[in-house]
């Protein structure tokens, strides 16, 4: 780390006017971990001469990606479960059947703290090759004290084995335990609320999410866990409107939530409470794609409401086994009918912003110098191939 000056580089700031915020031959000033300059070559400030300079061949940069919305914690797989959808089970007969998410509760019940973070580091290492600087990263496999501590335990020292922001979130309303199943008021008054409280009180948790769905919890279960996150000072986000429309994006909204994730059945209600209350939609086409579903989020309408669209990888075990934000930014475009340019705001300004991080997800002045620089000619790339890493070099902090 030190001062130093990126140059012969096309550079995608995601800030400013124009597409990407496009600036042919740019360069960047970096002084530490923090860009002190960005702009176009020819008007780098004098006082940065003599500082080292790396010169990028022309090269893309963009900022780091962020992927906002992950379980990449948990025990086990669900490759069994893939079979079974593929012989014709749906996604929720599997879920009724004690399938889908219980059935990782168990595995990762079983898992110890080091074969958690041993498994994990295999995708969250995936996610890094492809330029990922920051990673949200959930709780919501243990549905028990212990557990959910544990799996937040794994997520923070993640963070600090990897040149990696972890930044996590409790989700213990993900599912109601077999040992709730006829009793879900009681796992979220009994298990789920002092599992929140006393993660926060270890400094495990930096948000809270819950899965507001017909085969998990009712609007009015999560505004109890809501309501406690609130009294401890924490930001919310929510699974909501994924298989149906319980009105959870509403709800988000009137909790002034950072995100909205999944969105799927959102309707024109939801789309303006968001947009009210700046709510971040997190699109996730990695379920949408697994589960072969059929109902796409609005994005028009998101777009027409100026509703800032993320996108996210939602990497999990049974509805997103996915750990290319690459191959999300493709799906984004190709399912969701998202433009190339929104796929990459998508996973970089947006995908901040739905983990209210304001210091980072743009190329400018002031933002944390992560950067990911690509071996492609248009930003376009990025988002057009399929199964395709063409990053040339992840910067982290400033470390070039
Ligand atoms: O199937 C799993 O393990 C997680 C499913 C995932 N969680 C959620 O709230 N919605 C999903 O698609
Ligand atoms: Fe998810």
């Amino acid at each position: 780390m030190g001062n130093h000056i990126l140059t012969e580089l096309k550079l995608a700031s995601l800030a400013g006017a124009g597409a990407y915020g496009l600036i042919p031959e740019g360069a960047i000033a970096i002084e530490g971990d923090e860009i002190v300059w960005a702009g176009a070559r020819g008007d780098l400030p004098e006082r940065y001469a003599g500082w080292a300079e790396t010169r990028l061949g022309g090269r893309l940069v963009t900022p780091g990606l962020v992927d906002c919305h992950s379980h990449v914690v948990f025990g086990g797989n669900r490759a069994r479960e893939f079979e079974m959808r593929l012989n014709g089970a749906s996604y929720e007969e599997v879920a009724r059947a004690g399938g889908g998410i219980v059935s990782t509760v168990r595995a990762t019940r079983e898992a110890s703290e080091e074969a958690l973070l041993a498994d994990a580091l295999g995708r969250v290492d995936a996610l890094i090759a492809e330029g990922v600087t920051t990673l949200e990263i959930k709780s919501g496999y243990g549905l028990d004290q212990e557990t959910e501590l544990r799996m937040l335990r794994v997520a923070r020292r993640i963070g600090e084995l990897r040149p990696l922001t972890v930044v996590t979130t409790f989700l213990g309303a993900h599912a109601v335990p077999e040992s709730h199943k006829n009793d879900p008021d009681n796992y979220i008054d009994t298990v789920c609320i002092p599992a929140l409280r006393a993660a926060h009180g270890e400094g495990l948790v930096d948000a809270v999410d819950g899965f507001c769905e017909g085969i998990a919890f009712a609007p009015e279960q999560i505004a109890r866990v809501f309501d406690v996150a609130r009294e401890l000072g924490l930001p919310v986000k929510l699974h909501a409107e994924q298989l149906s429309n319980l009105g959870g994006a509403q709800l988000a909204a009137h909790y002034g939530a950072l995100s909205a994730d999944h969105i799927e059945y959102l309707d024109q209600a939801g789309v303006d409470a968001m947009a009210g209350a700046g709510t971040v939609a997190v699109l996730l086409p990695g379920a949408f794609y697994t589960l072969r579903e059929t109902q796409m989020p609005p994005v028009a309408a998101l777009r027409r409401a100026g509703v800032p669209m993320a996108l996210a990888s939602d990497c999990n075990p049974g509805s997103s086994p996915l750990t290319s934000l690459l191959l999300t930014m493709n799906m984004g475009c190709t399912l969701f009918r998202m433009t190339p340019e929104e796929a990459l705001a998508g996973v970089t300004r947006e995908g901040a912003a739905a983990l209210g991080l304001k210091d980072r997800g743009q190329i400018a002045a002031g933002q944390r110098a992560d950067l990911a620089v690509w071996d492609v000619a248009e930003p376009a790339e990025l988002a057009y191939r399929i199964g395709f890493n063409p990053l040339y070099k992840r910067i982290f902090g400033g470390q070039i």
